[in-house]
């Protein structure tokens, strides 16, 4: 590529008419035949840099990590690549040498593996003594630097694994799961996460949350993300692999959008806004770059976040080993999409080799 720049350059460099007093006979005068020339202003790497808008940075990185409440365990999930399902006792181990690389922040799902941990009504979510809670008060303590927020739902605590309560029929019980997952989140944030990120598209949770935060005093430091524009679809099975979060029964398609709902996110996307969103996310992000786009339309002032999901995350890896692409360039490449489409903060599996990457 150096080669190919430097002879570029001499060429147009010995062609440059300085000093040849007559060269105005030899300049184009349509106005197309010099705007149909882009080469020149990316032949060299820093000129190619300067193409994006907007640079990859740590900063971006949110880093999703899954915390069981098998205190010693450090177990691979085979379906997503690299990423492991950790106890609470290795979670500053692995964490403080990403900080020292520059991790900024990270978002906590819980597991609970322990027999008959999960009921109807995610009891598991808040308990004090859960994965998710310890680890937000053993990170603040240990890692002051790192930002934390809290992923808010039920599915991983419920013996359905729904991402609310059900009616009888299985139906979710919109009024009851939103008081519930208000609660969740309030818990979250009293015990120290810095951002709780609602992801369960029940109705209407955004306020129900803002609220409890206001009463108890404290809405005022802690950021609530929206997975606004969460949209349902084959994407999130390593996660509900790592997370044993399935459905026993059913699917998301009466809550999460479906794949084709452009306008149902846009409303989705303006509605918690309205409710007091701090931030706005997209789910899955490489698939939905249109929504990414609106949402940065719709929601000027707030930053986008877009949550490359397991399964795209895993697509990538399948991928790069059948030869098809270079994992770390493909890994870049994706990343570049969703900062082009408008987001500024990447949810992504990709955030510690990222941290290497962006080194060198
Ligand atoms: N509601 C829980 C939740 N929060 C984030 C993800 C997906 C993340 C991923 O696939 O990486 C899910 C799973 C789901 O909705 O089934
Ligand atoms: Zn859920
Ligand atoms: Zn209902």
């Amino acid at each position: 590529m150096s080669a190919t720049t430097s002879i570029s350059f001499a060429t147009r460099a010995h062609k440059l008419p300085h000093s040849e007093p007559d060269t105005a006979k030899a300049t184009p005068t349509i106005l197309g035949d010099i705007s149909s020339q882009l080469h020149s202003g990316y032949g060299h790497p820093l000129t190619r840099s300067w193409q994006a808008e907007r640079q990859l940075t740590k900063s971006m990185l949110l880093y999703p990590i899954f915390i069981s409440d098998q205190d010693d365990e450090e177990t691979p999930i085979l379906s997503l690549p690299t990423q492991h399902r950790r106890g609470i006792s290795k979670i500053i181990s692995h964490l403080d040498p990403l900080v020292r690389k520059g991790l900024k922040s990270v978002i906590l799902f819980g597991v609970p593996l322990k027999k008959g941990v999960k009921d109807p009504v995610g009891t598991a979510a808040d308990d004090t003594t859960g994965p998710v809670i310890q680890a937000i008060q053993l990170i603040r303590a240990r890692l002051p630097s790192l930002y934390v927020v809290a992923d808010v739902c039920l599915c991983e605590y419920t013996s359905h694994g729904h991402c609310g309560i059900l009616h009888e029929d299985g139906s979710l019980n919109n009024t009851m799961s939103v008081d519930r997952i208000s609660d969740v989140a309030l818990a979250y944030a009293k015990a120290g996460a810095h951002c709780v990120a609602p992801s369960d598209m029940n109705d209407g949770r955004i306020k129900a949350i803002k609220l409890k935060l206001i009463n108890a005093g404290i809405s005022h430091h802690v950021t609530i993300m929206s997975y606004a524009a969460k949209f349902s679809g084959c994407l999130y099975g390593p996660f509900r692999d790592a997370a044993g979060s399935s459905p026993a029964f059913g699917d998301r398609k009466c809550y999460q959008l479906p794949p084709g709902g452009r306008g149902l996110a846009r409303r989705a996307i303006r509605r918690d806004i309205g409710e007091g969103a701090d931030i706005i996310m997209v789910k899955p992000a490489n698939a939905y770059l249109d929504i990414i786009s609106d949402a940065k339309n719709i929601g000027m002032d707030l930053p986008i976040a877009a949550y490359q999901v397991s399964g795209e995350f895993a697509m990538i890896h399948a991928a790069a080993k059948a030869g098809v692409f270079d994992l770390r360039e493909m890994a870049f490449e994706s990343l570049q999409g969703i900062l082009r489409a408008g987001a500024s903060i990447i949810v992504t599996y990709w955030t510690p080799m990222m941290l290497d990457w962006l080194e060198s």
